[in-house]
């Protein structure tokens, strides 16, 4: 058979993409594809290039050894009193750091020595040894050892250990040897090389490490594995398929088989490597897939479930999602929640969302305007009163709010807006789960859980003497900030698909689509009312649209709210307004909220300051 000779043998185990070791039953080596000498470092790719030589006295040796006697030809603290090492605490398994000059006495070597049960991630020596900067680092968690001289590096990766070294010429100081994969089969160890052994040259002219005829023992030492791979080439009746085996410090998986003649006569022995650092990176690659699509799962999940659990609150942005998230760990527990937010943000429907997920859904939700009702009127309101209480009362007395809410929610909206007077009944109801009814004598108890809300600024209110203190930290157990609309414009769209067809439907109106222009005003748009303001605006323009679309014609801004940066053409007097209104809010932001060191710092009288306040809205 024409395919049958020595080159194309060499050809076709050339392009195997596992290693092919074949002995024959003398240990000679009949076989050594590409990939094995690859896996085991002979045909290691050398970018810097130095000549064949040896040791000589006088040569500055450095060494970074990240567990001394494992894998540097069993070098041992003896061998490194050849450096001016003298040191007995030197001991297998230690990391060390070692510069010195090779059997010449007159500088003293430096040193320094891990012991073998440390915890360090990295093990570092940074030094100036005759005029030359010498680093070295051994990095333990990314199992690289690098040693630099005059900057220039010299890496060397690692599974379980390696003895890596720079030689520098005596009399030059230029390298004259570095440590590089594959010197076991080199024969090459740190060991030997202390010992005088010549080592080859590296780098583009560098002869190439032949292999083939040689004794499978010269390329690989003192291994168990290639011991018995021998036995096998030998005639012991042993094979396996895949398993795990350390060639020379190098983790592989390994492929065992004899070789027999025609008449059945074992005449050799094959050895398929996989280089495991190789698969190892592949797992990890694929663990770290893995992980990454467990955390898309969990996100998709928690997005599914926040979707499920809050139908009716639209909003994909990031600052909504995290608001719902909030919602379900409130809904979760019974504790006081405030919801803070501009007015029209949502406050009302989160506080009802949050309910309907409580244990607590099938009792009464209560909400109470407490903006929306009279003082005088809310005490009776929230607590009840007893017969004959006050004039106009019912005989009969009433039931108050947080009775009637008992088991089940009450939601406060509005708190900022009750008086000092109240605030500290309501306290009491917090801190008692009790209180007496307008003219009662008797202590009513109520477990009722309290969501309150506000547009207000209450840490303001508190400094103003407004708002109690007390109260505040009570109620300020679970705060849920929703942000304006204008810091959140993604959830635009969303909320507008959700809202044209419910408005639609609301005032009997054929269903209507909105055009992209139309969309682009809104996202221009500053939105100081928030959603409530985009579902009035929606309203009126499916009022003024004839047809099933929505046209930026039929959209009606409150044009200061307009961003006007992409055209830039806005009537003097409107940008004067904005101008003032902006100057306005700074101020009272920079004195949060202080009105009286504001209108100081605007050098403007009380009447224009409050003027000008109403005037722009600013609260
Ligand atoms: N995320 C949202 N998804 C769907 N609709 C929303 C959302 N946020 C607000 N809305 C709608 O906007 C309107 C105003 O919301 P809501 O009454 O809850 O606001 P609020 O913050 O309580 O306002 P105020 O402070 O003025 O009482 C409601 O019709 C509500 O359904």
């Amino acid at each position: 058979m024409i395919f049958n000779t020595e080159g194309y043998v060499k050809k076709f185990t050339d392009m195997m993409s596992e290693g092919l070791i074949v002995i024959d039953h003398e240990s000679k080596i009949q076989i050594y594809n590409e990939k094995a000498k690859e896996i085991f470092g002979i045909n290691h790719v050398q970018q810097i290039s130095h000549d064949r030589g040896v040791i000589k006295p006088g040569d500055i040796v450095i060494i970074g050894d990240n567990s001394i006697g494992r894998d540097d030809g069993n070098l041992n603290s003896k061998a490194l009193e050849c450096l001016g090492i003298y040191d007995n605490r030197i001991e297998k398994g230690d990391a060390l750091i070692a510069i010195g000059i090779f059997n010449e006495a007159g500088v003293s070597p430096v040193y320094e020595i891990l012991k073998s049960n440390h915890l360090e991630r990295t093990f570092k020596l940074k030094t100036e040894f005759l005029d030359i900067e010498i680093g070295v680092v051994i990095d333990f968690l990314n199992k690289i050892i690098t040693i630099e001289v005059d900057r220039q590096k010299f890496s060397m990766n690692y599974i379980n250990a390696i003895g890596h070294m720079v030689i520098l010429d005596k009399e030059t100081k230029a390298m004259k040897f570095y440590q590089s994969q594959g010197y076991t089969a080199r024969d090459e160890s740190l060991n030997n090389i202390l010992k005088g052994k010549k080592y080859r040259g590296k780098g583009q002219d560098s002869e190439i490490l032949n292999v083939i005829g040689k004794d499978i023992f010269e390329i690989h030492r003192g291994s168990k594995t290639i011991q018995e791979f021998y036995e096998v080439a030998k005639g012991k009746n042993i094979s396996y398929l895949e398993e795990f085996k350390e060639i020379n410090g190098f983790p592989t998986m390994c492929t065992l088989l004899p070789v027999n003649d025609e008449e059945n006569n074992r005449i050799g022995a094959a050895l398929k490597v996989e280089d495991i650092s190789e698969i190892k990176r592949v797992i990890r690659e694929r663990d770290e897939a893995l992980q990454d699509l467990e955390k898309i799962e969990k996100q998709l999940k928690e997005e599914v479930i926040l979707k499920e659990t809050f139908p009716k609150i639209i909003g994909e942005s990031t600052k909504m999602e995290h608001i719902k998230k909030l919602a379900l760990k409130a809904s979760r527990t019974n504790s006081t929640v405030l919801i803070l937010g501009e007015s029209g943000t949502g406050k009302t429907i989160l506080a009802k969302a949050i309910h309907e997920n409580s244990k607590n859904k099938d009792k009464p939700f209560i909400h109470v305007n407490c903006g929306a009702i009279p003082d005088n009127l809310l005490e009776s309101e929230l607590f009840g009163y007893e017969k004959g209480a006050f004039t106009g009362a019912k005989i009969e007395g009433k039931k108050g709010l947080f009775e009637m809410a008992n088991e089940g929610t009450i939601f406060l909206d509005e708190i900022g807006d009750i008086s000092l007077n109240l605030q500290v009944k309501l306290l009491q109801v917090l801190q008692d789960k009790s209180f007496y009814r307008v003219g009662g004598t008797e202590k009513v108890k109520v477990n009722v859980r309290v969501i309150a809300a506000t547009n207000k600024n209450l840490e303001i209110e508190m400094t103003e003497g407004k708002f109690r203190e007390d109260l505040y930290y009570r109620i300020n157990v679970f705060p849920v900030l929703i942000p304006p609309l204008r810091e959140r414009k993604e959830d635009i769209y969303p909320l507008v698909e959700t809202i044209l067809p419910k408005i639609c439907k609301k005032i009997e109106e054929e269903s209507k689509r909105i055009s992209a222009e139309a969309i682009n005003l809104l996202m221009k748009y500053n939105w100081p009312g928030n959603v409530r303001e985009l579902e009035n605006i929606l309203e009126r323009a499916i009022n003024l649209a004839e047809g099933n679309t929505i046209l930026s014609k039929h959209i009606t801004l409150n044009i200061k709210e307009v961003d006007y940066n992409e055209d830039g053409m806005i009537p003097l007097r409107e940008a004067m307004n904005n101008f003032e209104k902006k100057a306005i809010e700074r101020v009272l932001n920079f004195y949060k909220g202080d009105k009286k060191k504001a209108m100081d710092a605007l050098k403007i009288s009380k009447t224009t300051f409050y003027e000008k306040l109403r005037k722009y809205n600013i609260e």
